[in-house]
């Protein structure tokens, strides 16, 4: 699991951003580009560091959504599917974006639905492996919630695959549980997944 706390440089900026702006400048140059052409010079001086100081918000622990709960009536499980995300794969620094799908069984409490997708996104917003990250929701979310079973599956198509290398677009799903779901809270989420991505 990523340890945020080793990784935060202030309350408020993930980055430094005087070194993005240096280092976006000697990417420029290194591209052949002239950094100081009209068009480039917010490029390095603003837009890009602002872009990745966005980018890696999920490195702050500060910028964490307010996990709201409300007592549990029951312990059914919560299935939460169609989630967006978008993230940025470290090996290429490009993103990797799709769908993430989340179930839980509650424990005492329930959170706000608009909470699951929120956690997703602050998650998302780290240099990662699609594997590393769905770990880091279910496990994040196991111990936010204090739920005994989390299961979290993302769909999601990598850039680094699409734009070049390999040159091609398909899909990676990875899955992850934790806690002991039954067997029938393992359909339940199969089936809800199975109608989001459309194969039913
Ligand atoms: N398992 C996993 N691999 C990833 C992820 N994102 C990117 N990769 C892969 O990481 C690998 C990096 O391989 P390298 O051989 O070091 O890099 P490369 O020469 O750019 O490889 P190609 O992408 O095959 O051109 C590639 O196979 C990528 O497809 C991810 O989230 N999970
Ligand atoms: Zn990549």
């Amino acid at each position: 699991m990523t340890d945020h706390s080793q990784l935060t440089q202030s309350d408020h900026e993930s980055i430094d951003r005087e070194k993005a702006r240096r280092a976006t400048r000697l990417l420029l140059e290194a591209l052949g580009e002239d950094p100081d052409r009209p068009g480039l010079e917010d490029t390095w001086e603003r837009r890009v560091p602002d872009a990745f100081a966005t980018l890696t918000d999920g490195n702050r622990a500060e910028a964490k959504p307010t996990m709201r709960t409300f007592d549990a009536d029951s312990e059914d499980l919560v299935v939460k599917t169609g989630i967006p995300f978008y993230s940025l794969c470290e090996h290429h620094l490009l993103p990797f974006h799709g769908t993430a799908h989340i179930a839980y069984r509650p424990g005492e409490e329930v959170v706000g639905l608009s909470k699951l997708a929120r956690y997703v996104r602050w998650q998302s917003r780290q240099l990662t492996m699609q594997e590393r990250l769905t770990n880091d929701i279910a496990s994040g979310l196991a111990d936010e919630l204090d739920a005994p079973t989390v299961l979290v599956e993302m769909n999601a198509t990598h850039l680094c695959e699409a734009m070049r290398g390999i040159e091609t677009e398909s899909t990676t799903t990875t899955r992850t549980t934790v806690g002991d779901p039954t067997d029938v809270e393992r359909e339940q989420f199969h089936a809800a997944v199975a109608r989001a991505e459309g194969q039913q």
